[in-house]
């Protein structure tokens, strides 16, 4: 049978409507059959599109001029929306976004756990949606003999120009964003050349504590040594008093990793403080806390009730962080076992739990894909794990080691659908039932969706 060949060809502008969109935010629309997929259009849209790139099912598109424009198009607030791209879909109201993204649990359940019936709630979504993140990285750079900071525009390593707020960033820290590159500029502190591997200052990282008002400011450096330290230190916390910690880390790589392995506390604490609900969390440079604490509160209560907890439990919580979730978990089981792999971060998790008077959980440092079987050898067997992994979900033989443990309750905390659907099909087809998924939006104007898995043991 001849190939058919794509209806359109690269460059040709064409007149387009919309009906979908991607989990990514993308317009979606055909040309016989034929889908295309076009960043910042909307469903019920029709526009002139050119087309950018042809593949052989599927081709991409770039927004010329609406024509028919939906409701759901908002103006976004940020002046450099398109050129950073770190969100995605402030041009579509919030209602839409939420709706977006239960479509995209709902849809990774259907085609890839192949779970028809399992009920995806509505979105747990932000009264408002905006400055909700606690914790910004952003580069240094230097432009016309000047400190500038900025987020790199899309696909390159160049800063945007003019970036000086970020419209889903905590207030607080924009502001000492520009405080610090202000305050290193005048001491002339040079910024890092990354293409020719020389210079000083790579990138600003300021974390605040949304519910104390603690900052935390770390300064991560391409040398050892950080030129002017004491003055720069001295100004910022004499000026700042919320400022509690000042934190140099030094990188040498050249590498698009942030941090490099050597921190060092300049001046103050070595931990922030914060809140989640009534419990006080220390939080280290290094460590993993996650950035919208609002929704974060909703998501561990969500876990919790899915836990269904009475007392007498044995829990594990596996990619534990600084013990968030565990110490939730603690306060209604008898014992609680926590495994992450960051070891500062398991220090964390031991410190707040004393900081909380907590004493029924043990944490340890290690890959969970490796401890979980270690503890099924040794005979642990809880009653109810609960899973937080990164994006790329859960190793095999930590899924392995949850069947063969067999708790009657596992609750998958997952930010990233499609993971979380691969893993759900294999504990499904390990004896396993998927009762409700519950997804949470942690992260607003971005393509991003948390969702908490109940999952039970067949009866
Ligand atoms: C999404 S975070 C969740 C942390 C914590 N549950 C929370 O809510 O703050 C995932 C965590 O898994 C840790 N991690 C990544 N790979 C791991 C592995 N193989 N074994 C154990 N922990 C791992 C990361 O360091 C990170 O702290």
């Amino acid at each position: 049978m001849a190939k058919q060949k794509p209806p359109v060809k690269k460059n040709q502008t064409i007149e387009l409507s919309f009906q979908d969109l991607t989990h990514e935010g993308a317009g979606v629309g055909k040309v016989e059959g034929y889908p295309l997929f076009v960043p910042y259009a909307l469903p019920g849209e029709t526009a002139k599109v050119k087309v950018v790139k042809v593949n052989k099912n599927f081709g991409f598109g770039k927004l010329l001029d609406i024509k028919e424009v939906s409701p759901e198009r908002v103006e976004p607030p940020c002046d450099v929306y398109v050129q950073c791209g770190g969100c995605q879909l402030q041009h579509m109201s919030y209602s839409l976004q939420l709706k977006m993204k239960q479509n995209q649990v709902k849809n990774a359940m259907r085609k890839i756990a192949h779970l028809e019936d399992v009920p995806v709630h509505p979105v747990l979504g932000m009264e408002d949606p905006w400055r909700y993140r606690n914790k910004v990285q952003i580069p240094v750079g230097e432009r016309d003999g000047e400190l500038i900071t900025g987020f790199y525009q899309k696909r390159s390593h160049k800063i945007i120009e003019g970036m000086d707020r970020c419209v889903i960033q905590d207030e607080v820290n924009d502001r000492m964003v520009e405080v610090v590159r202000r305050m290193a500029d005048r001491l002339g502190i040079s910024a890092y050349d990354e293409e020719h591997d020389k210079g000083v200052l790579r990138h600003i990282m300021v974390r605040t504590g949304q519910e104390t008002g603690e900052t935390m400011i770390v300064l991560i450096t391409r040398t050892e040594e950080l030129p002017h330290q004491e003055e720069l230190v001295k100004e910022i916390h004499e000026t700042y008093p919320h400022v509690k910690s000042i934190v140099h880390n030094v990188n040498k790589k050249k590498t698009n990793v942030i941090f490099g392995k050597d921190t060092k506390v300049l001046w103050g604490n070595e931990y922030i403080y914060d809140n989640i609900g009534d419990i006080k969390f220390a939080i280290s440079a290094r460590s993993f806390y996650q950035v919208n604490p609002p929704q974060t509160k909703r998501l561990y209560d969500t876990a919790l009730e899915y836990a269904a907890l009475t007392g007498g439990e044995t829990v594990v919580d596996a990619y534990c962080g600084i013990g968030t979730i565990s110490l939730f978990l603690a306060q209604q089981a008898k014992k609680v076992y926590g495994v992450e792999i960051v070891q500062e971060a398991i220090a964390d998790a031991k410190k707040n739990a004393k900081l909380n008077h907590i004493e029924n959980t043990e944490f340890y440092v290690g890959e969970a894909e490796k401890v979980m079987p270690w503890w099924t050898a040794q005979g642990l067997r809880p009653d109810v794990i609960v899973v937080d992994p990164p994006r790329k979900g859960c190793d095999e033989d930590l899924l392995e080691a949850m069947i063969t443990m067999k708790p009657e309750r596992i609750v998958y905390v997952s930010c990233n659908p499609s993971t979380l659907a691969r893993d759900l099909r294999i504990l499904e087809d390990g004896g396993y039932e998927t009762k409700q998924v519950q997804p949470v939006d942690m992260f607003p104007q971005t393509g991003h969706i948390e969702a908490v898995a109940e999952i039970r043991l067949k009866k």
